[in-house]
Protein backbone atom coordinates (compact mmCIF):
# COMPACT_ATOMS: atom_id res chain seq x y z
CA UNK A 1 0.00 0.00 0.00
CA UNK A 2 1.56 3.27 -1.27
CA UNK A 3 1.23 6.20 0.51
CA UNK A 4 2.24 9.97 0.53
CA UNK A 5 1.33 11.63 3.99
CA UNK A 6 1.43 14.92 4.80
CA UNK A 7 1.55 16.97 7.98
CA UNK A 8 0.89 20.70 8.71
CA UNK A 9 2.57 22.85 11.74
CA UNK A 10 1.46 25.11 13.71
CA UNK A 11 4.28 26.54 16.10
CA UNK A 12 1.74 26.88 18.49
CA UNK A 13 -2.00 26.17 17.93
CA UNK A 14 -3.22 29.75 18.20
CA UNK A 15 -0.90 32.29 17.09
CA UNK A 16 -1.91 31.90 13.63
CA UNK A 17 -0.10 34.91 12.69
CA UNK A 18 3.02 32.55 13.02
CA UNK A 19 1.53 29.58 11.32
CA UNK A 20 4.09 27.32 10.02
CA UNK A 21 3.31 24.91 7.06
CA UNK A 22 5.23 21.78 6.36
CA UNK A 23 4.98 18.90 3.83
CA UNK A 24 6.77 15.55 4.26
CA UNK A 25 6.55 12.85 2.16
CA UNK A 26 7.40 10.14 4.59
CA UNK A 27 7.99 7.48 1.73
CA UNK A 28 11.20 9.80 0.41
CA UNK A 29 12.21 11.46 3.22
CA UNK A 30 15.26 12.74 3.88
CA UNK A 31 16.71 12.91 7.47
CA UNK A 32 16.89 16.90 8.20
CA UNK A 33 12.59 16.83 7.28
CA UNK A 34 12.09 14.02 9.66
CA UNK A 35 14.46 15.87 12.18
CA UNK A 36 12.39 18.89 11.69
CA UNK A 37 9.12 16.67 12.37
CA UNK A 38 10.28 15.19 15.20
CA UNK A 39 10.85 18.39 16.86
CA UNK A 40 7.84 20.01 15.95
CA UNK A 41 6.28 16.94 18.23
CA UNK A 42 5.85 17.31 21.28
CA UNK A 43 7.09 14.88 23.91
CA UNK A 44 4.89 12.30 24.14
CA UNK A 45 2.50 11.84 27.99
CA UNK A 46 0.85 8.53 29.19
CA UNK A 47 -1.47 7.94 32.26
CA UNK A 48 -0.38 6.48 35.42
CA UNK A 49 -2.80 6.27 38.29
CA UNK A 50 -5.70 8.01 36.41
CA UNK A 51 -3.12 10.93 36.01
CA UNK A 52 -1.36 12.15 32.83
CA UNK A 53 2.54 12.02 33.82
CA UNK A 54 5.31 12.79 31.48
CA UNK A 55 7.62 10.42 32.20
CA UNK A 56 10.89 9.47 29.89
CA UNK A 57 11.88 6.81 32.15
CA UNK A 58 8.72 5.02 31.02
CA UNK A 59 8.00 6.43 27.35
CA UNK A 60 10.01 8.56 25.14
CA UNK A 61 8.45 10.01 21.73
CA UNK A 62 7.46 12.59 20.67
CA UNK A 63 3.29 13.15 19.51
CA UNK A 64 1.39 15.63 17.36
CA UNK A 65 -2.22 15.42 18.21
CA UNK A 66 -4.33 15.13 14.77
CA UNK A 67 -5.32 18.96 15.23
CA UNK A 68 -2.08 20.00 14.21
CA UNK A 69 -1.28 17.49 11.02
CA UNK A 70 -3.24 16.04 8.31
CA UNK A 71 -2.38 13.10 6.01
CA UNK A 72 -4.27 12.01 2.27
CA UNK A 73 -3.82 8.43 3.96
CA UNK A 74 -7.27 6.95 4.68
CA UNK A 75 -7.29 3.57 6.94
CA UNK A 76 -10.92 3.10 6.08
CA UNK A 77 -11.13 4.24 2.35
CA UNK A 78 -7.73 2.51 1.83
CA UNK A 79 -9.56 -0.92 3.02
CA UNK A 80 -7.04 -1.28 5.72
CA UNK A 81 -9.97 -1.58 8.31
CA UNK A 82 -11.34 -3.77 6.37
CA UNK A 83 -8.55 -6.54 6.21
CA UNK A 84 -7.46 -5.43 10.16
CA UNK A 85 -11.78 -6.63 11.00
CA UNK A 86 -10.69 -9.88 9.06
CA UNK A 87 -7.58 -10.46 10.81
CA UNK A 88 -8.94 -9.37 14.65
CA UNK A 89 -12.32 -10.71 14.51
CA UNK A 90 -13.87 -14.18 13.91
CA UNK A 91 -17.10 -15.96 12.85
CA UNK A 92 -20.14 -13.28 13.07
CA UNK A 93 -18.09 -10.91 14.54
CA UNK A 94 -16.08 -9.81 11.66
CA UNK A 95 -19.15 -8.85 9.40
CA UNK A 96 -19.41 -6.22 12.28
CA UNK A 97 -18.94 -2.38 11.44
CA UNK A 98 -16.37 -0.61 12.69
CA UNK A 99 -15.03 3.11 13.17
CA UNK A 100 -11.11 3.85 13.14
CA UNK A 101 -10.51 7.21 14.92
CA UNK A 102 -7.22 8.60 14.63
CA UNK A 103 -5.52 9.07 17.63
CA UNK A 104 -1.91 10.46 17.35
CA UNK A 105 1.14 10.82 14.74
CA UNK A 106 4.47 9.62 16.94
CA UNK A 107 7.62 10.18 16.20
CA UNK A 108 9.91 7.61 18.06
CA UNK A 109 13.85 9.52 16.96
CA UNK A 110 16.84 7.59 18.49
CA UNK A 111 16.41 5.84 22.22
CA UNK A 112 12.92 6.69 22.30
CA UNK A 113 11.22 3.90 22.93
CA UNK A 114 7.41 3.26 25.39
CA UNK A 115 7.61 0.29 28.16
CA UNK A 116 4.72 -1.58 28.62
CA UNK A 117 1.23 -0.73 28.88
CA UNK A 118 -2.43 -1.25 27.73
CA UNK A 119 -4.01 1.38 25.25
CA UNK A 120 -6.65 2.98 27.76
CA UNK A 121 -10.07 2.90 26.86
CA UNK A 122 -12.10 5.73 25.78
CA UNK A 123 -15.45 3.99 25.77
CA UNK A 124 -17.08 0.69 26.57
CA UNK A 125 -17.06 0.30 22.42
CA UNK A 126 -13.98 0.41 22.11
CA UNK A 127 -11.82 -2.99 21.36
CA UNK A 128 -8.99 -2.42 19.40
CA UNK A 129 -5.61 -0.35 18.39
CA UNK A 130 -4.01 0.10 15.13
CA UNK A 131 -0.15 1.25 14.73
CA UNK A 132 0.76 2.05 11.08
CA UNK A 133 4.32 2.35 11.10
CA UNK A 134 5.53 4.95 7.66
CA UNK A 135 8.65 3.51 5.70
CA UNK A 136 11.10 6.20 7.17
CA UNK A 137 14.40 4.35 7.78
CA UNK A 138 14.73 3.44 11.50
CA UNK A 139 15.93 0.49 13.08
CA UNK A 140 15.00 -0.79 15.79
CA UNK A 141 11.98 0.12 18.11
CA UNK A 142 9.97 -3.38 17.68
CA UNK A 143 6.40 -3.65 19.11
CA UNK A 144 6.36 -6.66 21.59
CA UNK A 145 2.70 -7.66 22.63
CA UNK A 146 2.43 -10.31 25.28
CA UNK A 147 -1.14 -11.60 26.27
CA UNK A 148 -2.06 -15.06 28.50
CA UNK A 149 1.69 -15.76 28.74
CA UNK A 150 2.64 -15.72 25.34
CA UNK A 151 4.42 -13.09 23.34
CA UNK A 152 4.43 -11.59 19.79
CA UNK A 153 7.09 -9.48 17.84
CA UNK A 154 6.23 -7.02 15.06
CA UNK A 155 9.62 -5.71 13.77
CA UNK A 156 8.27 -3.29 10.78
CA UNK A 157 11.83 -1.84 10.76
CA UNK A 158 12.90 -5.35 9.52
CA UNK A 159 9.41 -5.73 7.29
CA UNK A 160 9.36 -2.63 5.79
CA UNK A 161 13.56 -2.82 4.91
CA UNK A 162 13.25 -6.30 3.45
CA UNK A 163 10.34 -4.76 1.40
CA UNK A 164 11.50 -3.96 -2.36
CA UNK A 165 9.25 -1.14 -3.23
CA UNK A 166 7.87 1.31 -0.46
CA UNK A 167 4.94 0.12 1.46
CA UNK A 168 3.76 0.99 4.94
CA UNK A 169 3.65 -1.91 7.52
CA UNK A 170 0.61 -1.87 10.01
CA UNK A 171 -0.79 -3.94 13.68
CA UNK A 172 -3.76 -4.27 14.92
CA UNK A 173 -4.66 -5.88 18.22
CA UNK A 174 -7.25 -5.96 20.80
CA UNK A 175 -5.84 -2.77 23.12
CA UNK A 176 -6.35 -4.68 26.49
CA UNK A 177 -3.08 -6.51 25.24
CA UNK A 178 -0.01 -5.46 27.18
CA UNK A 179 2.40 -4.33 24.59
CA UNK A 180 5.72 -2.15 24.56
CA UNK A 181 7.68 -0.18 21.86
CA UNK A 182 11.64 -1.16 22.36
CA UNK A 183 14.43 1.50 22.14
CA UNK A 184 14.73 2.67 19.00
CA UNK A 185 18.38 2.05 17.50
CA UNK A 186 18.57 4.63 15.06
CA UNK A 187 16.74 6.80 12.19
CA UNK A 188 13.34 7.81 13.04
CA UNK A 189 10.20 5.78 13.52
CA UNK A 190 7.05 7.81 12.52
CA UNK A 191 3.70 5.74 13.13
CA UNK A 192 0.12 7.42 12.95
CA UNK A 193 -2.14 5.51 15.95
CA UNK A 194 -5.97 4.52 15.74
CA UNK A 195 -8.51 3.48 18.25
CA UNK A 196 -10.86 0.92 17.04
CA UNK A 197 -14.65 1.20 18.10
CA UNK A 198 -17.59 -1.48 17.22
CA UNK A 199 -20.10 0.36 15.37
CA UNK A 200 -23.68 0.80 13.22
CA UNK A 201 -25.24 -2.22 12.12
CA UNK A 202 -23.44 -5.31 10.40
CA UNK A 203 -22.22 -4.82 6.78
CA UNK A 204 -22.17 -8.31 5.00
CA UNK A 205 -19.30 -8.35 2.86
CA UNK A 206 -15.49 -9.25 3.95
CA UNK A 207 -12.78 -8.29 1.77
CA UNK A 208 -12.43 -10.59 -1.07
CA UNK A 209 -9.88 -12.59 -2.11
CA UNK A 210 -8.60 -12.58 2.15
CA UNK A 211 -7.88 -15.47 4.02
CA UNK A 212 -6.65 -15.71 7.29
CA UNK A 213 -5.81 -18.11 9.62
CA UNK A 214 -7.16 -17.67 13.07
CA UNK A 215 -5.93 -20.01 15.38
CA UNK A 216 -8.32 -23.07 16.90
CA UNK A 217 -10.09 -21.45 19.53
CA UNK A 218 -11.03 -18.69 17.54
CA UNK A 219 -13.27 -20.98 15.33
CA UNK A 220 -16.97 -21.01 17.07
CA UNK A 221 -16.83 -24.41 15.05
CA UNK A 222 -13.61 -25.72 16.84
CA UNK A 223 -14.51 -24.72 20.08
CA UNK A 224 -18.34 -26.49 19.34
CA UNK A 225 -16.96 -29.74 18.73
CA UNK A 226 -14.53 -29.93 22.05
CA UNK A 227 -17.35 -28.64 23.96
CA UNK A 228 -19.88 -31.90 21.90
CA UNK A 229 -17.65 -34.17 22.91
CA UNK A 230 -16.99 -33.16 26.26
CA UNK A 231 -21.09 -33.30 27.03
CA UNK A 232 -21.39 -36.52 25.27
CA UNK A 233 -19.27 -38.07 27.92
CA UNK A 234 -21.44 -39.70 30.42
CA UNK A 235 -19.08 -39.48 33.29
CA UNK A 236 -18.40 -35.35 32.24
CA UNK A 237 -20.69 -33.79 35.45
CA UNK A 238 -22.89 -36.86 35.04
CA UNK A 239 -25.78 -34.66 36.89
CA UNK A 240 -24.97 -31.24 35.29
CA UNK A 241 -24.02 -28.34 37.01
CA UNK A 242 -22.32 -24.77 35.88
CA UNK A 243 -18.86 -24.87 33.83
CA UNK A 244 -16.74 -21.26 34.05
CA UNK A 245 -14.43 -20.20 31.82
CA UNK A 246 -12.59 -16.62 32.07
CA UNK A 247 -12.28 -14.46 29.76
CA UNK A 248 -9.16 -13.99 28.00
CA UNK A 249 -9.64 -10.68 27.40
CA UNK A 250 -10.58 -7.58 29.59
CA UNK A 251 -13.53 -5.39 28.81
CA UNK A 252 -13.68 -1.46 29.49
CA UNK A 253 -16.87 -0.21 31.84
CA UNK A 254 -17.14 2.79 32.75
CA UNK A 255 -16.22 4.10 36.48
CA UNK A 256 -18.99 6.16 36.87
CA UNK A 257 -22.04 4.57 36.15
CA UNK A 258 -25.92 4.42 37.52
CA UNK A 259 -28.76 2.30 37.27
CA UNK A 260 -30.39 4.87 34.21
CA UNK A 261 -27.43 3.73 31.73
CA UNK A 262 -27.34 0.42 30.02
CA UNK A 263 -26.08 -2.00 31.91
CA UNK A 264 -22.24 -2.86 29.73
CA UNK A 265 -22.62 -6.18 30.81
CA UNK A 266 -25.49 -6.62 28.69
CA UNK A 267 -23.90 -4.75 25.83
CA UNK A 268 -20.92 -6.86 26.34
CA UNK A 269 -22.13 -10.01 24.57
CA UNK A 270 -22.36 -8.47 21.43
CA UNK A 271 -18.44 -6.96 22.04
CA UNK A 272 -16.54 -9.99 23.05
CA UNK A 273 -13.00 -9.99 21.33
CA UNK A 274 -11.21 -12.93 20.01
CA UNK A 275 -11.75 -16.24 21.47
CA UNK A 276 -14.11 -15.07 24.04
CA UNK A 277 -16.78 -14.11 21.21
CA UNK A 278 -16.27 -17.63 19.96
CA UNK A 279 -17.14 -19.35 22.88
CA UNK A 280 -20.11 -17.31 23.64
CA UNK A 281 -21.04 -18.28 19.91
CA UNK A 282 -20.22 -22.33 20.20
CA UNK A 283 -21.75 -22.54 23.68
CA UNK A 284 -25.16 -20.66 22.22
CA UNK A 285 -25.09 -23.11 18.72
CA UNK A 286 -25.69 -25.84 21.61
CA UNK A 287 -28.41 -24.41 22.77
CA UNK A 288 -27.46 -23.64 25.93
CA UNK A 289 -26.76 -20.01 27.37
CA UNK A 290 -23.80 -18.38 27.82
CA UNK A 291 -24.20 -15.88 30.67
CA UNK A 292 -21.14 -12.94 31.63
CA UNK A 293 -21.05 -12.08 35.21
CA UNK A 294 -18.19 -10.07 37.03
CA UNK A 295 -16.37 -11.51 39.68
CA UNK A 296 -15.08 -9.51 42.69
CA UNK A 297 -12.60 -11.26 45.07
CA UNK A 298 -13.07 -9.51 48.63
CA UNK A 299 -9.97 -8.01 49.47
CA UNK A 300 -10.26 -8.57 53.76
CA UNK A 301 -11.88 -11.76 53.56
CA UNK A 302 -9.66 -13.94 50.56
CA UNK A 303 -11.79 -16.49 50.15
CA UNK A 304 -14.87 -14.73 49.41
CA UNK A 305 -15.82 -14.53 45.89
CA UNK A 306 -18.90 -12.74 44.68
CA UNK A 307 -20.68 -13.08 41.62
CA UNK A 308 -22.50 -10.52 39.88
CA UNK A 309 -25.23 -10.45 37.72
CA UNK A 310 -25.25 -6.77 36.54
CA UNK A 311 -23.35 -3.91 37.10
CA UNK A 312 -22.48 -1.88 39.74
CA UNK A 313 -21.90 1.33 41.03
CA UNK A 314 -17.54 0.96 41.26
CA UNK A 315 -16.83 4.06 42.36
CA UNK A 316 -19.36 3.42 45.26
CA UNK A 317 -17.96 4.60 48.33
CA UNK A 318 -19.45 1.88 50.47
CA UNK A 319 -18.56 -0.59 47.64
CA UNK A 320 -17.73 -3.69 49.96
CA UNK A 321 -19.17 -7.56 50.77
CA UNK A 322 -21.95 -6.63 52.07
CA UNK A 323 -23.74 -3.56 49.64
CA UNK A 324 -22.74 -6.90 46.92
CA UNK A 325 -24.10 -9.57 49.03
CA UNK A 326 -27.15 -7.88 50.74
CA UNK A 327 -27.79 -4.87 48.88
CA UNK A 328 -27.08 -5.64 45.14
CA UNK A 329 -27.74 -9.57 45.05
CA UNK A 330 -24.54 -11.02 44.54
CA UNK A 331 -23.85 -14.63 44.96
CA UNK A 332 -21.32 -16.28 46.57
CA UNK A 333 -19.42 -18.94 44.49
CA UNK A 334 -17.75 -21.71 45.48
CA UNK A 335 -14.97 -23.10 43.01
CA UNK A 336 -14.45 -26.70 41.72
CA UNK A 337 -11.82 -28.52 39.86
CA UNK A 338 -11.73 -31.40 37.43
CA UNK A 339 -8.71 -33.32 38.26
CA UNK A 340 -6.99 -33.52 41.75
CA UNK A 341 -7.99 -30.88 44.15
CA UNK A 342 -5.01 -28.41 44.80
CA UNK A 343 -2.71 -29.94 46.70
CA UNK A 344 -2.15 -27.40 49.65
CA UNK A 345 -5.40 -26.51 50.90
CA UNK A 346 -5.46 -22.69 49.68
CA UNK A 347 -8.44 -20.74 51.37
CA UNK A 348 -9.27 -19.58 47.66
CA UNK A 349 -10.82 -22.91 46.98
CA UNK A 350 -13.23 -22.89 49.97
CA UNK A 351 -15.57 -19.67 48.38
CA UNK A 352 -16.47 -18.37 51.97
CA UNK A 353 -14.59 -17.06 54.77
CA UNK A 354 -15.59 -17.74 58.19
CA UNK A 355 -14.90 -14.34 59.53
CA UNK A 356 -16.61 -12.31 57.05
CA UNK A 357 -19.54 -11.66 55.44
CA UNK A 358 -21.91 -14.74 54.32
CA UNK A 359 -23.68 -15.01 51.08
CA UNK A 360 -26.86 -16.28 51.57
CA UNK A 361 -26.78 -18.02 47.97
CA UNK A 362 -24.16 -19.97 46.52
CA UNK A 363 -22.86 -21.54 42.80
CA UNK A 364 -20.46 -24.49 42.23
CA UNK A 365 -18.65 -23.76 39.53
CA UNK A 366 -16.22 -25.63 37.85
CA UNK A 367 -13.53 -24.18 36.04
CA UNK A 368 -11.98 -25.07 32.66
CA UNK A 369 -10.17 -22.03 32.91
CA UNK A 370 -9.94 -20.23 35.59
CA UNK A 371 -9.88 -16.54 35.47
CA UNK A 372 -6.47 -15.14 35.60
CA UNK A 373 -7.27 -12.07 37.30
CA UNK A 374 -10.46 -10.87 39.73
CA UNK A 375 -11.69 -7.73 40.19
CA UNK A 376 -11.30 -6.36 43.68
CA UNK A 377 -14.06 -5.14 46.51
CA UNK A 378 -11.99 -2.12 46.97
CA UNK A 379 -9.97 -2.00 44.39
CA UNK A 380 -7.79 1.20 43.28
CA UNK A 381 -7.49 -0.11 39.86
CA UNK A 382 -4.01 1.18 39.19
CA UNK A 383 -3.01 1.12 35.93
CA UNK A 384 -0.39 2.20 32.70
CA UNK A 385 -2.31 3.39 30.19
CA UNK A 386 -1.56 5.41 26.82
CA UNK A 387 -3.42 7.84 28.40
CA UNK A 388 -5.00 8.63 31.88
CA UNK A 389 -8.53 8.04 32.15
CA UNK A 390 -10.67 7.87 34.88
CA UNK A 391 -13.91 7.12 32.74
CA UNK A 392 -13.21 3.49 31.42
CA UNK A 393 -11.78 0.51 33.59
CA UNK A 394 -10.80 -2.93 32.45
CA UNK A 395 -12.67 -5.57 33.99
CA UNK A 396 -12.22 -9.17 34.42
CA UNK A 397 -15.11 -11.50 33.27
CA UNK A 398 -16.34 -15.28 33.60
CA UNK A 399 -18.40 -16.65 31.21
CA UNK A 400 -20.74 -18.96 33.17
CA UNK A 401 -22.93 -21.85 31.62
CA UNK A 402 -25.51 -24.12 33.47
CA UNK A 403 -25.02 -27.62 31.72
CA UNK A 404 -28.03 -30.39 32.54
CA UNK A 405 -27.25 -34.04 33.06
CA UNK A 406 -25.90 -36.42 30.74
CA UNK A 407 -28.00 -37.20 28.22
CA UNK A 408 -29.87 -34.20 28.66
CA UNK A 409 -27.36 -31.57 28.97
CA UNK A 410 -30.10 -28.96 27.86
CA UNK A 411 -32.43 -29.38 30.74
CA UNK A 412 -30.72 -27.26 33.43
CA UNK A 413 -34.43 -27.56 35.62
CA UNK A 414 -33.08 -29.33 38.77
CA UNK A 415 -28.82 -27.99 38.61
CA UNK A 416 -28.35 -25.33 41.42
CA UNK A 417 -26.44 -22.91 38.89
CA UNK A 418 -26.22 -19.80 37.30
CA UNK A 419 -30.30 -19.61 37.01
CA UNK A 420 -31.00 -21.28 40.37
CA UNK A 421 -28.51 -20.89 43.09
CA UNK A 422 -28.56 -22.62 46.20
CA UNK A 423 -29.61 -21.34 48.85
CA UNK A 424 -27.26 -22.18 51.81
CA UNK A 425 -28.35 -23.61 54.87
CA UNK A 426 -26.98 -21.40 58.06
CA UNK A 427 -26.94 -24.41 60.37
CA UNK A 428 -25.43 -26.63 57.78
CA UNK A 429 -22.56 -24.13 57.19
CA UNK A 430 -21.67 -23.75 60.80
CA UNK A 431 -21.86 -27.99 60.99
CA UNK A 432 -18.67 -27.56 57.91
CA UNK A 433 -17.33 -24.91 59.90
CA UNK A 434 -16.71 -26.72 62.85
CA UNK A 435 -15.96 -30.22 60.95
CA UNK A 436 -12.78 -27.89 59.10
CA UNK A 437 -11.75 -27.03 62.18
CA UNK A 438 -10.88 -30.59 63.69
CA UNK A 439 -8.90 -31.51 60.15
O1 LIG B 1 4.05 2.48 18.08
C1 LIG B 1 3.64 1.38 18.43
O2 LIG B 1 3.94 0.33 17.85
C2 LIG B 1 2.72 1.31 19.62
C3 LIG B 1 2.45 2.62 20.24
C4 LIG B 1 1.61 2.52 21.46
O3 LIG B 1 1.60 1.53 22.13
C5 LIG B 1 0.73 3.64 21.84
O4 LIG B 1 0.84 4.72 21.26
O5 LIG B 1 -0.09 3.44 22.75
FE1 LIG C 1 -0.18 1.51 23.25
Amino acid sequence: MRSTPRFTRYPTPFTHDTLLRRYINLSTSSIESLDALESACEAATFGRNQETVLDESYRKAGKMDTDKFSLPFDAEKSGLIDVVKTGLLIGKEERKDVRAELYKLNVYGKDAFFKPHKDTPRGTDMFGSLVVVFPTPHEGGALILRHEGKEWTFDAAQVLASSPSKRIAYVAFFSDVEHEVIRVLSGHRVTITYNMYWAGPPRVAPPPGLSVLHPLHESPSEVGSILSALFADPAFLPDGGTLGFGLRHAYPFPSVWDESMEDPLVTLQRWLKGGDAALFQAIKALSLEPLLRLLFQSYDYRPLVIMMDHMIELGHTDTCEEYLLLEQGGVGLVAKHFGPPPKVRDPWYSGRDKHGPRATETVDVHWINECEKWNRVRSEYVAYGNEASTEYLYMNIALLVDVGPAGNRTDISAVHGVHSPRIVDEDEEDEEDDEEEED
